[in-house]
């Protein structure tokens, strides 16, 4: 179980990304965060490992205080909390093996690291994990050989690999193409089930959000503004989350889309 309690962020810029948000997230239940860009999800995501440090507030996971955990915790704690990046973080000449099984360097010292020695139960769930997202074979192709969609599913293996108590995804289908988007959504929603663990998806497609998702989080100018099951997302409560966007929203246009048409209208014009 992981408890957000009163987290609040202040960049050191003075913006105030996250306002005193308090959230439980737990069993093995995906929980979607949407909102406007700037929002504040990003942010959010990265506070839990502390990849960006609160400001105040407590981040607790299976009774663990993260937020209070030195440096040398804080590396251990982290193997409980699987992260998925947008832009995969694979190490582009490293093997796909080589990437899924990284997930578990924090278990190995420098030396067995450096000579590859894995435990050999871990290489047995590298394996297995790479066939559950569909890489079985690929073990050897080196990263840079992948499409998007290849690298994200090493992206998510290595931290399967990881036997985390959470996995976290930070826009984990913002480079993929619609199709692939919704099988990586699909793959994460899975993986909640089979390793019975919660995941928690920053993610700007309230579309993919509300079919794929069991809970959806609205986070509104750092505050949670919406926080329901996919059907109670009603347009009253899009807009409620939406106030002050006009781009972010799939299938709404906004400044940017009305800006570009404008454009297209006056060149046809001339
Ligand atoms: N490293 C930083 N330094 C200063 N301000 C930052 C930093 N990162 C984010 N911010 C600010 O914090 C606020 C929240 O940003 P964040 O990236 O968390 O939003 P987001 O909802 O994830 O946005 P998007 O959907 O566009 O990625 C914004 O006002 C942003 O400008």
């Amino acid at each position: 179980m992981l408890s957000i309690e009163n987290l609040t962020k202040v960049y050191p810029t003075g913006d105030r990304a996250l306002e005193n948000v308090s959230l439980e997230i737990g069993g093995r239940e995906t929980t979607a965060i949407i909102g406007p860009s700037g929002a504040g999800k990003s942010t959010l995501i990265r506070c839990i490992n502390r990849l960006t440090e609160p400001t105040s507030g407590r981040i607790v996971l299976d009774g663990t205080d993260v937020t209070s955990l030195n440096k040398k915790e804080l590396r251990k704690a982290r193997l409980d909390m699987g992260m998925v990046f947008q832009e995969y973080n694979l190490v582009e000449r490293l093997t796909v093996m080589e990437n899924v099984l990284s997930g578990r360097l924090g278990e190995v010292n420098t030396w067995q690291a450096f000579r590859r020695q894995f435990p050999p139960d871990a290489v047995e769930h590298a394996y297995d994990t790479l066939e559950t997202v569909g890489l079985a074979g690929f073990e050897d192709k080196r990263a840079d050989e992948l499409s998007g969609g290849q690298r994200q599913r090493v992206g998510i293996a290595r931290a399967v690999v990881q036997e985390p108590k959470i996995l976290l995804a930070d826009e984990p289908t913002s480079s993929l193409d619609p199709e692939t988007s919704r099988a990586v959504m699909e793959l994460l929603t899975d993986i909640a089930e089979a390793e019975n663990i919660p995941v928690l998806i920053n993610i700007h497609e309230v579309d993919l959000a509300v079919e794929y998702a069991d809970r959806i989080v609205g986070i509104t100018d750092g505050e949670v503004s919406f926080e329901g099951e996919p059907d109670e997302l009603v347009e009253e409560a899009e807009d409620r989350i939406y106030r002050s966007d006009s781009v972010s929203k799939t299938g709404r246009k906004g400044n940017d889309d009305e800006a570009l048409d404008n454009l297209g209208t006056e060149l046809r014009e001339i």
